[in-house]
Parts: C-alpha cells; sequence; structure tokens
C-alpha cells in the first residue's frame, strides 16, 4: 500500500493482463457477523484483509468470538447468539465501516449487554436514525451520545419479553439499504427460540456463565420488517439475503416492501464459504480494460475472482460498462474486457442499483462521445464524503465541465487541449481516490497527483499495486543521484524514493554482490577474468527484500557493506564486460509509479532521459567522517586515516576508469551537502522534483 502523502501516476498509455481482486467488502462483514452470530466454526475463504473488515473482527473479537488467520482463509468460531451475561460496557470503535456500524448496532441491540460504538468524525456525520427508530419501535434501547440521528452510540439491553414483535418492524429504505440489512441480520436473534418466555438477557436464569437464548414471548413467531419508502440500492439486500440463506435463514421477501423471518429461524454455519471478489473494485479494472489498448495480441483486462454471474449486485455495472462501449467476456469467475467503441458512448442511466461503481463511470464519462448523466445516486452524499460534490469537484479540477443536483451528476467528455494535470483530493473516500486513477489515461499525457492515496486500504490496499502490474506509462519517471563515495547518495536516494512511493535502485550493490560472487568463485577483476565476471553478473540470483540483499537466498546485505567488499566492487565496475552484463538488471528497475536509482553513471549512461539528476558531494574529510561514524556504529572497527584513503583511491578509480566514469551528467542539479543535514538535503531534492511537477497547488 502507498502511505506517501500522494501518489504521482504518470501518463498511461495502456494495459493489459491478468489481475486477481481482493473479497467483497459487503461480502467480507456480512459473512463475519453471520458467523460470529451461528454456533459453531466458519471458515470463510479469501476475505477482504482492510480496514473495514478488520475494525469488524476485532469488534467480533471483543465480543468473545474465537477468530484464527491463516492468510486468507479466517476461522471463526461464533457465539451462537449467545454473549456472557453481565460483562462491563464495551466500547467498540468501528472507523468509517457503515457495514459494520449499521449491522453492530441492530445486532448489539438485541443480544443483550451495555456496548458504545463511535467512528472516525466522518462515521459520526453518518446517518443513523432511521435504523436506531425502528429499534427503538421495537424495544431496543439506544441513546446517542453526540447529534441525534447519528453515532457514537450507546446499547443497553433490550428487555426480550417485551420486544415488540406482534407487528411488522417499520424502516425507511430511501436513505441507505444498510438500515434493512442490519435488520435482516439481526432479528433471527429475536426469532431462533420457541422457548419459553425468559425475560431479558440479564435477569432470567440461565445456565452459569451463558445468556439464555434470545426469544421471549415473541419466539416461535415469523418477524416482519416493513420498508417505507422506495427502497435505494436493491441489490445489496440480494446480497444480505443470499448470505442469510447460506446461513440457514430463509427470508420471505414480497416486493421490496415486506421482508419476513420465519418463526424459529436459527444461525447456521455453513462450514466453508467462500467470500467472492470485490464487483465495485472489479468496476475499475473493467473501466481500464474499456478505455486503454495494450500491445498487440494483449488487447484486453482479465480480471479473477468475480464473474457476470455474482450476487453482487455492482456486477450490473458490466451493462453499464458495455452501454458505453465495452467488450466483456465472462465465465464462472472471471470476467475478461477490451476496448470497443471509442470514445466511449455517452450514457443516461439511473444508477441506484449500483451507487458504489457509478462513481467510475462518472470517470468514464470523460471519454465519451457527449454529456453522461447519472441520476436517482441521493445516497453518494451520505457515504464516505458527499461523493456527488467530491466527483464534481475533483472532475473540475481535471479540467471537465460538471453539473449535478441533489440526486444526480452529469459530466461532460473532455477535449485532448482541456485536459489539466490535477492534484486529486479523495475526502478519506477510497473510491475517489481509486477511480480518479482512470484520468491518467488522458490524450493529453498530463499525470495525475492523487492526494492520500492510503485510503484505499477501507477496501483494496493494493489498488495502485494492482493496476501498475497491467498499466504501461508513457515514460516512468526517474530521479538519478549520483555521487562519490560515502557522499550520502543511498541514503538520500532511499528516503527520497520513500517519500514519493517510487521503487529505489542501490546500482552500487550489484557490483558489490558482483564483486563478491568472484571472490567466492575464485576470480579477479583482471582482464582474463572478465569474461567469466561478466557471466557471473549476468545471471545473479540476487532478490532484494525488506531492506535486505539475498545472494542465492543467503543474506548478504552486512558482506557486501564492508570497505573491501567496496573495493572489489570498484575492481570489477572498471570490467566494460561487467557493466554491460549489469545494465538491463538496472534498467528493469524503472518501474511504475517511479524509481530513484543512486550509483556512479545513473544520469550518464543508465537512465540519460532521467527527469531530474542530481549530482551529491560533500569534502573529502566530511564523507570519511559519516564513513568512519557509520562502520563504528555498526561495531566495524578503523581508522579515520585508511578511510579516507581508501575513498580517495576509490573515487579516483571510479572517475579515472574508461567505461561509464564517475562524473556529472550535463544536466545534473549539482548538491554540496558539506554543511546540510540529511533532512536538508532530502528536502532540497523534493523541491527540484516538485519545481518540475505540473500541479497546481491541491
Ligand atoms: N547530509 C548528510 N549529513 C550528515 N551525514 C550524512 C549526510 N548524508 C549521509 N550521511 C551519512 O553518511 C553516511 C554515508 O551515507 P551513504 O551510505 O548514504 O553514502 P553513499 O554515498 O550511498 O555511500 P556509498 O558510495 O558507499 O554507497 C551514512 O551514515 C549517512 O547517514
Ligand atoms: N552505478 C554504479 C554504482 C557503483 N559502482 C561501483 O561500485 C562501487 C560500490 O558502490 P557503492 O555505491 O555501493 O559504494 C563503487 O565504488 C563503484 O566503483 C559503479 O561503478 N557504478
Amino acid at each position: 500500500m502507498f502511505s506517501t502523502a500522494f501518489l504521482d501516476i504518470p501518463a498511461l498509455a495502456g494495459a493489459s493482463g491478468t489481475v486477481r481482486l481482493p473479497g467483497s467488502k459487503s461480502i467480507s462483514n456480512r459473512v463475519l457477523l453471520l458467523a460470529a452470530l451461528a454456533s459453531g466454526t466458519t471458515t470463510v475463504h479469501d476475505l477482504l484483509d482492510s480496514d473495514d473488515t478488520r475494525v469488524m473482527l476485532d469488534a467480533l473479537r471483543a465480543l468473545g468470538c474465537g477468530i484464527d488467520a491463516a492468510g486468507s482463509t479466517l476461522r471463526i468460531t461464533g457465539i451462537g447468539g449467545q454473549l456472557k451475561p453481565n460483562g462491563p460496557l464495551l466500547p467498540l470503535f468501528l472507523g468509517n465501516a457503515g457495514t459494520a456500524m449499521r449491522p453492530l448496532t441492530a445486532a448489539l441491540s438485541l443480544l443483550g449487554g451495555e456496548f458504545e460504538l463511535s467512528g472516525v468524525p466522518r462515521m459520526h456525520e453518518r446517518p443513523i436514525g432511521d435504523l436506531v427508530d425502528a429499534l427503538t419501535q421495537l424495544g431496543c434501547h439506544i441513546d446517542y451520545l453526540g447529534n441525534p440521528g447519528f453515532p457514537p452510540l450507546r446499547i443497553r439491553p433490550a428487555d426480550h419479553g417485551t420486544l415488540a414483535l406482534d407487528t411488522p418492524i417499520r424502516v425507511r429504505g430511501d436513505v441507505s439499504s444498510q438500515f434493512l440489512t442490519a435488520l435482516l441480520l439481526a432479528l433471527p436473534l429475536a426469532a431462533g427460540s420457541a422457548a419459553p418466555t425468559l425475560g431479558t438477557g440479564v435477569s432470567s436464569l440461565p445456565p452459569e456463565g451463558v445468556a439464555p437464548p434470545r426469544g421471549g414471548p415473541s419466539a416461535g413467531r415469523d418477524i416482519v420488517i416493513e420498508v417505507v419508502g422506495e427502497l435505494i440500492s436493491k441489490p445489496y439486500i440480494e446480497i444480505t439475503l443470499n448470505l442469510l440463506a447460506r446461513f440457514g435463514i430463509a427470508v420471505r421477501r414480497e416486493g421490496w416492501e415486506r421482508f419476513t423471518i420465519p418463526a424459529g429461524s436459527r444461525y447456521s454455519s455453513p462450514g466453508d464459504i467462500h467470500v467472492e471478489a470485490d464487483a465495485s473494485s472489479a468496476s475499475y479494472f473493467i473501466a481500464l480494460g474499456a478505455i486503454a489498448t495494450g500491445a498487440p495480441g494483449q488487447n484486453s483486462i482479465r480480471i479473477e475472482g468475480v464473474g457476470a454471474d455474482s450476487i453482487q449486485g455492482d456486477i450490473r455495472f458490466i451493462e453499464a460498462a458495455r452501454q458505453m462501449g465495452a467488450q466483456v467476456d465472462s465465465g464462472p469467475n472471471w470476467l475478461e474486457v477490451r476496448r470497443g467503441a471509442w470514445p466511449l458512448k455517452a450514457i443516461d442511466l439511473d444508477a441506484n442499483h449500483i451507487p458504489d461503481a457509478a462513481m467510475t463511470l462518472a470517470v468514464m464519462a470523460l471519454y465519451a462521445d457527449g454529456p453522461s448523466t447519472l441520476r436517482n445516486i441521493a445516497s453518494w452524499r451520505v457515504k464516505e464524503t458527499d461523493r456527488i460534490d467530491a466527483m464534481a469537484n475533483e472532475l473540475r479540477k481535471l479540467g471537465a465541465t460538471v453539473e449535478s443536483g441533489p440526486d444526480f451528476i452529469r459530466v461532460h467528455p473532455l477535449a485532448q487541449a482541456g485536459w489539466l494535470p490535477a492534484s486529486i483530493r479523495t475526502y478519506d473516500d477510497h473510491r475517489v481516490a481509486m477511480c480518479f486513477s482512470l484520468a491518467a489515461f488522458n490524450p493529453a499525457r498530463v499525470p495525475v497527483r492523487i492526494l492520500e492515496p492510503h485510503c484505499v486500504a477501507k477496501t483494496f490496499p493494493d489498488y495502485f499495486e494492482t493496476l501498475f502490474s497491467v498499466a504501461e506509462a508513457f515514460e516512468v519517471p526517474v530521479i538519478c543521484i549520483d555521487g562519490p563515495t560515502a557522499s550520502g547518495k543511498g541514503t538520500l536516494a532511499a528516503e527520497v524514493a520513500r517519500l514519493l512511493g517510487y521503487h529505489y535502485l542501490d546500482s552500487g550493490s550489484l557490483y558489490r554482490v558482483t564483486g563478491l560472487a568472484m571472490r567466492r568463485a575464485g576470480l579477479s577483476a583482471d582482464p582474463q577474468h572478465e569474461a567469466q565476471v561478466a557471466a557471473l553478473a549476468a545471471a545473479l540470483p540476487l532478490h532484494f527484500t525488506e531492506g535486505k540483499v539475498l545472494l542465492a537466498g543467503e543474506d548478504v546485505s552486512d558482506e557486501i557493506r564492508t570497505e573491501a567488499a567496496g573495493m572489489d566492487a570498484s575492481r570489477v565496475s572498471t570490467l566494460p564486460a561487467v557493466r554491460a552484463a549489469l545494465l538491463a538488471l538496472q534498467q528493469r528497475f524503472r518501474q511504475l509509479p517511479g524509481l530513484v536509482a543512486d550509483g556512479r553513471d545513473m544520469g550518464t549512461v543508465i537512465f540519460p532521459d532521467a527527469a531530474l539528476k542530481v549530482f551529491l558531494t560533500a569534502s573529502a574529510a566530511q564523507r570519511a567522517e559519516r564513513r568512519h561514524k557509520q562502520l563504528i556504529s555498526k561495531g566495524i572497527s578503523t581508522t579515520l586515516d585508511s578511510l579516507r584513503s581508501d575513498l580517495e583511491a576509490r573515487d579516483a578509480r571510479d572517475s579515472s576508469r574508461s567505461v561509464a566514469p564517475l562524473k556529472p551528467a550535463q544536466d545534473a542539479r549539482h548538491l554540496d551537502n558539506s554543511q546540510l543535514s540529511i533532512e536538508q538535503s532530502i528536502d532540497q531534492v523534493l523541491n527540484w522534483w516538485q519545481e518540475k511537477q505540473p500541479f497546481k497547488p491541491a
């Protein structure tokens, strides 16, 4: 995941290949709650690992569920619809996860026990009043701890003996379908037992240590929920009903107005359950296939983990994408998408059935042949942010003309000359971040800056990595930092790379490993061994992982850092065949979203077209002193004088060799950091980099 302040996506030229998507958030959190309420153990496969599932799991653990994770498989042992009684008030933090806050509010209101549910500030602005009203009407006890109608909430145990289950429970369906989902998931707690009245969970006479089964006078009776107003986002309710059925609860549906939970319903674990890949996440890659072309013969995006027969409503995004021109093929658990009509065809769509995925259409509309209108999307206004305003603001930053109203957005396409390089604000909304990445395919070839890209952690932590695995840029940006030994290149380059979210190439380590391999093979850096050393360099079984350098699986990070290894590296680096052997390997590090490379010839030979080249120097005295401190801190004893003469010898050899000598590139910026701190050097390079970027301030 990118944890940087921003992520610059260079202009993208095309995309092709296969992506495997993470599990659906909607399915994951519903399955987790159902497995938690059921008795026995449920093994959940391909669960989404994201912020929203993490807060749900934390809450379920706090409620006493047994949870064992192994990779993407999780075993969850449920509480069988019963809580240990008389526990202390339990505070549960639910972040910004509506799929946790709403269903847990309903379930905990019926389980007995005292809870405080809270979230991030935005969660405290997301309405929950209609759900609380429905539960209160039923006899549950819920208090608002902040603004009425919004979390945070305090839940106190309900008296099951007096739950008003005789009359239908009425809930509004026109603000968020999650209110109905919450009731559907939780009310079997009140329908499951045919036992005689037992009173409240805390005052009855259950076996010691166990709360009584839920039920009461209404046990053995159907529970009816009636929807008030036109139900929005119906496909999400279909997911809920489908999963309830997997857990043994066969809800009867009459139209979209009336739902009946049959008497005696009980959650029963299906044993194993597989979570489909997220259909809303698939929308970005379906759009990618519709917008981007690939190399000849590789002209499609294949999406694995979800097919057209998905139970998720957002899969109907495919219909909208087809309407806009995408060619979509599908099979069990896969989709394949390629560009059809181009430009895309404008649409006018009631997007109420695909509220989340429809945001992707708003960005696709920039590539269409006329204005596109998405209607009936009032629910966008109460999501992670006000998504109608957010989309309109950010699309305008790209140069687009956008009209919007209480429940619609109209986006006009952008001509090539109209595209602007924009810093996209993401409003802590994962979908804003993901769908705006598609703007990087603009014909004007301007880059797109995504602010706070880590917000994708809500549903798709590796979204950008997945995009970059199939996308191709016109040019991947490179920053080169060359200079003499111990000038601080590595320190500076690694930190600049981290701050920009770029890859990092420590080219010196390649020569150091080659020197080590040479020594281990009993060879020397003499011309008679040149071909053999070059052959070693060409086939180095090298891996960089978590800051370590592995040679054929062996961690050689420390061994290559000695001054003797530096000298060997300096010697092998004079051999032209070795340099040639390492050329392609170094260039392969140039990958999206960008690269920072340090060495001696990064700017002159390896990446001559780099956008920024820095030649970093410091006085020999300073460099020797820094290296001395560095080695002493690692417990390697040495003297300042010997270090200084070694590094001067190394500099002399590096600068005087015939191939790729150490020298500043003609277009390099010079930075003498003798009197600068590490932070000052970093700031200077970042300033130079920002000066080259076309973005206006956000
Ligand atoms: N501006 C600076 N001020 C003070 N110390 C610095 C500065 N830059 C780097 N250093 C320190 O100098 C030491 C050498 O830095 P570093 O290893 O990054 O140099 P290098 O140029 O990559 O060396 P080599 O050429 O051997 O790879 C490190 O201990 C680092 O913390
Ligand atoms: N691009 C490069 C990088 C390094 N070398 C040689 O390797 C030696 C070790 O490099 P460090 O940066 O790790 O100290 C260095 O002295 C150079 O001789 C090179 O030639 N080209």
